[in-house]
């Protein structure tokens, strides 16, 4: 199966995605800055691989903010006070001098979470991830923790989100799965596969669990204007798989449900409202409507990560309006005068009278979402999975 990302020497890898499915390319960070640049250009996307990604790029950050003070600390070799105070604080003692530099340097890490977090602002994996490593390196300080196992903490944190996330999605597959009908010719919108994780994938990881149940008849994948996710990312990695796919344009989906026996539909998600208001790749909506029209089960399948608790509805969803350019061109060529107005939405809202399921890795949840996910919520706050503990 298709690896994302890979942490390796201290540096996040990604597979650069722009590039597929022409060549497999990969782009070597070894700053938070770089990361946050390929999220925001696509190189790497997908809630669940966003928010992997970032939390890689915390461990890069609070590493860079550490190199600059023991830089420091070496020239401050000439002051014997000064000294005391970097060697106090590098090696964990709890005078005044230490707590205050640890808080300087958490300041900065702060600093980093807010650039990371204005990559992409509608999956609120991204931001969720960047949290959880910010309150984690928080209460290290706390505890006492030298910048050495502060370090090493912090890495362990984002390797967990990483192992985690595979994990969570082949749960997912399992539970998915058993929504999928005998014979299932299913349709997917964008691109919610592995390379939209850290791995297995979650709309797509629903389908590889069914096909290897052999549930799996034809899976139909909106190419997914403007870029085309669905085309050059599913498609690829159905066929990677041995999955049998057909790719139809977007503007296809409706007629494709009327004449080729789509028996349900399938997609990711970025941002998951308290009420089930559903926040995807832009023409989820319009499939959604048409699943309806035609007595087409559509589910989302998404980590409870992709939840955000916070939000009674999805009027309250950021939704990201990209460049222009991305409309004004196909495939490198001039589709449209380069002065007419565009519209570019990333992603739209399906509400959740649309949505007959959210496979998460916790099980299947059913309307009424509001009561579904408040039990979702408190499995999860039980659990407290990520939340470090000295
Ligand atoms: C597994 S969530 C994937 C989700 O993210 C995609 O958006 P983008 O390609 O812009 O990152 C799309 O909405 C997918 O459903």
């Amino acid at each position: 199966m298709v690896e994302t990302m890979k942490w390796e020497n201290g540096k996040l890898i990604l597979l650069d995605q722009t590039k597929l499915p022409v060549s497999v390319e990969w782009i070597s960070c070894d700053t938070y800055q770089r990361v946050g640049k390929a999220i925001q250009k696509l190189e790497v996307r997908g809630a669940p691989a966003i928010g992997a990604a970032a939390a890689f790029a915390m461990v890069l950050a609070w590493r860079k903010i550490v190199e600059k003070y023991e830089t420091k600390r070496d020239a401050a070799n000439t002051s014997n006070m000064q000294l005391q105070t970097y060697a106090a604080m590098l090696y964990g003692s709890h005078d005044h001098a230490a707590k205050k530099l640890q808080q300087q340097l958490l300041k900065k890490f702060l600093q980093a979470r807010n650039d990371l977090d204005a990559s992409r602002p509608t999956a609120v994996n991204l931001s969720w991830a960047t949290k959880l490593m910010y309150d984690a390196a928080c209460k290290m300080s706390e505890a006492g923790l030298d910048l050495p196992q502060t370090d090493a903490e912090l890495e362990k944190l984002a390797v967990k989100v990483y192992e985690q996330d595979i994990a969570k999605n082949r749960k997912m597959g399992e539970y998915g799965a058993e929504v999928v009908p005998e014979e299932a010719v299913i349709l997917t919108h964008c691109n919610a596969g592995a390379l939209a994780t850290c791995g297995w994938g979650t709309a797509l990881g629903v389908i590889r669990s069914a096909h290897e149940q052999g549930k799996v008849k034809m899976v139909y994948s909106d190419e997914t204007r403007p870029l085309l996710q669905g085309s050059r990312l599913t498609a690829w990695e159905l066929l990677e798989d041995n999955i049998p796919v057909t790719t139809i344009t977007d503007n296809m989906a409706a007629w494709s449900m009327k004449t080729k026996g789509i028996n349900i539909v399938i997609t990711g998600a970025d941002r998951i409202a308290a009420n089930g208001d559903t926040a995807n790749k832009i023409g989820t909506y319009g499939v959604a409507l048409a699943a309806k029209a035609h007595g087409i089960p559509f589910y989302i399948a998404a980590p409870a990560s992709t939840f955000d608790f916070s939000l009674k509805n999805g009027t309250q969803i950021p939704i990201e309006e990209r460049n222009a350019n991305e409309v004004r061109s196909f495939q490198g060529k001039v589709s449209a005068p380069k002065n007419v107005n565009v519209f570019n939405p990333a992603f739209d809202v399906t509400p959740a009278k649309l949505i007959a399921g959210i496979i998460t890795e916790y099980g299947v949840l059913r309307p009424p979402f509001s009561k579904s996910i408040k039990e979702l919520k408190t499995k999860v706050l039980r659990e407290e999975l990520f939340t470090w503990k000295a």
